[in-house]
């Protein structure tokens, strides 16, 4: 069980640093990097992914390959412009209403990406629900004019994505309201969404994304939690195992880090992702190991994480 820490070349989610545990078991590797700002009860999920993915493995595979957007963070227009460039992704997510920044800034980050990716690419926005209804609203009818694929998460609550959806063009897709919700279903009996955004830690593995997709009914789009190649391989796992995958995923953030631990990192070529499973390179992953009080943090918590789950 080891400890990580690599930086990130741009703020993203308010963090420079991520951190997490990686682990080997009978099946492969799995990653265990829950958010530090999440509770332990919240954690149990992202283990038991981490337990399928070193004990159980994965679903067999239905596709070899997996579209990919690119993911651009709430940087300057010239910033984001590079980002989609460098990618080779001819699908960009885009984050909007960041805390601190303007409608004027989303525009011009957006038509920057939009120029970047030209006139037969797509373009996603993900608000991280920042938004109110009206503010919502109010943004898209200005975003629309770059031609968005859809809108993520436009506002927190669930009730409120689903008035959005019912006054906007731009389909509407829900991640918080499924990954952080006590009821992921409650997207479907709202008809809040038209697309549903799963990631495979905080749902809690590959077949209980599987699982939800089934029930929720709606054309899932793959993200990951921003993991190292490890942990990404479990979410190319779930997309290749879809029976159906219209939509590029958000699988494409190992290039955020600034360092990674498999000699072949999970990076996109032509905008798509190989399915494969992936495990460390020895001299990579001793550059990435965590200090010795970050890493006894990390070891209290799978601890604490553990006995949770067991009780
Ligand atoms: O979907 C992507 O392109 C990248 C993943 C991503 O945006 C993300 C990564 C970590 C935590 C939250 C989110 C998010 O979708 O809101
Ligand atoms: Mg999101």
């Amino acid at each position: 069980m080891i400890t990580y820490s690599i930086g990130l070349k741009n703020k993203f989610r308010g963090i420079t640093v991520r951190e997490g545990m990686l682990f080997e078991g009978p099946a492969g590797w799995a990653e265990w990097s829950p958010f530090l700002d999440y509770d332990d009860a919240t954690c149990v999920a992202w283990l038991r992914a981490a337990q399928e993915a070193a004990v159980d493995g994965w679903p067999a595979p239905v596709r070899d390959v997996v579209p990919v957007n690119c993911t651009v963070p709430a940087v300057d227009p010239l910033t984001a412009a590079e980002i989609v460039r460098r990618s080779g992704c001819s699908t960009a997510k885009v984050k909007v209403a960041e805390r601190g920044q303007t409608l004027n800034d989303d525009l011009a980050r957006v038509e920057a990406v939009r120029d970047a990716i030209g006139a037969s690419g797509r373009v996603r926005i993900d608000a991280n629900g920042g938004w109110s209804v009206d503010e919502a609203v109010r943004s898209l009818k200005q975003l629309d004019r770059f031609d968005l694929e859809y809108v993520e998460q436009p506002c927190a609550a669930v009730e409120d994505l689903a008035a959005v959806r019912r006054r906007t063009e731009v389909p509407v897709a829900a991640d918080e309201s499924i990954r952080r919700a006590e009821d992921p279903l409650r997207v479907k009996e709202l008809e809040a969404a038209d697309i549903a955004v799963l990631k495979v830690q905080p749902i809690g593995g590959v077949r209980a994304c599987l699982d939800i997709a089934e029930q929720l009914g709606l054309p899932v789009v793959v993200s990951s939690a921003l993991e190292t190649s490890i942990g990404i391989a479990a979410g190319v796992a779930l997309a290749a195992a879809l029976p159906e995958l219209p939509y590029a995923c958000g699988l494409a953030t190992v290039s955020m880090f600034t360092q990674e631990v498999v000699a072949e990192p999970l990076l996109p070529v032509d905008g798509v992702l190989p399915v494969k499973r992936v495990q460390p390179d020895p001299a990579l992953l001793e550059a990435c190991r965590a200090d010795a009080a970050r890493s006894a943090v990390w070891e209290e918590r799978m601890a604490r994480v553990l006995k949770e789950s067991a009780g």
